[in-house]
């Protein structure tokens, strides 16, 4: 175990679905794995651990915010031996082309600060995406017909934003959506050298203010499921 997972040695599967939300982790876990058991429970991040089409698959909560999902992805990979982290989560569109429902599969994802950024000092890292990721999951989404977009995402420190003008700037240079993790995850994944893709459904839109109801979450949230898990293992 570590100081933030609970899990034996052995118990997180190479592959590893990141929700933000721990009680997601538990649903998509009971959904799709055969003999999902609990693998952590430590601060309710909870974590599941089962088998998807015979392949092993671990499906650990990240919580909200980079900071969180820093120290998550840090474990799984450094003591756990992850080597494809996928993060399903949601965003926010701000494109006009971007609708509520739609699937956004982010290639790279802009920040204003990451954990990282004491390590990088002048460096303005380029944060990208396992491209085989990219291309199976872009893949697996045409062949379920869902509407997908792949470009740049940005991930935001704050939910409740004070800079309108900071949304015009990534609107202006085709940002897609903002979310709150991704970033981090590509740029751990870049030091450890294994694969990660942040796989988003749109359940807000910044420009039309529209909201995915509550009803519409579950179903689109399975998709992004089954499309990472397509992407990782096809
Ligand atoms: N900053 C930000 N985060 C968002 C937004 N919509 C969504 Br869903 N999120 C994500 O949802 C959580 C906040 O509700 C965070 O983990 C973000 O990744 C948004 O409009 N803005």
């Amino acid at each position: 175990m570590t100081i933030h997972i609970g899990a034996e040695p052995g118990q997180i599967a190479e592959t590893v679905l990141m929700p933000g939300d721990p009680y997601r982790a538990k649903w998509a876990a009971e959904t799709f794995l055969e003999g999902a058991e609990l693998v952590n429970e430590v601060r309710g991040m909870l974590g599941f651990t089962g088998t998807w089409k015979g392949h092993r698959v671990t499906i650990q909560g990240s919580g909200m915010g980079m900071p969180s999902l820093s120290i998550y992805a840090n474990e799984l990979i450094r003591d756990y031996g992850a080597k494809t982290l996928i993060r399903i989560g949601s965003c926010g569109a701000m494109q006009e082309k971007v609708a509520i429902r739609d699937v956004i599969l982010a290639m790279s994802a802009t920040s204003i600060s990451t954990p990282s950024l004491s390590f990088f000092k002048e460096v303005n890292f380029a944060p990208t995406a396992d491209f085989d990721l990219l291309r199976k999951a872009w893949d697996a989404a045409q062949a379920k017909g869902i509407t997908t977009h792949t470009g740049g995402i940005y991930s935001a420190d704050v939910f409740y934003a004070e800079r309108p003008d900071l949304d015009e700037v990534m609107e202006r240079h085709g940002i897609l959506a903002v979310e709150m993790e991704a970033a981090e995850l590509y740029t751990l994944a870049a030091r450890f050298g294994v694969r990660a893709l942040a796989v988003l459904t749109v359940s807000d839109h910044l420009k039309t203010h529209e909201a995915l109801p509550s009803s519409d979450r579950e179903k689109s949230f399975g998709d992004m499921v089954e499309i990472a898990l397509e992407a990782a293992f096809a």
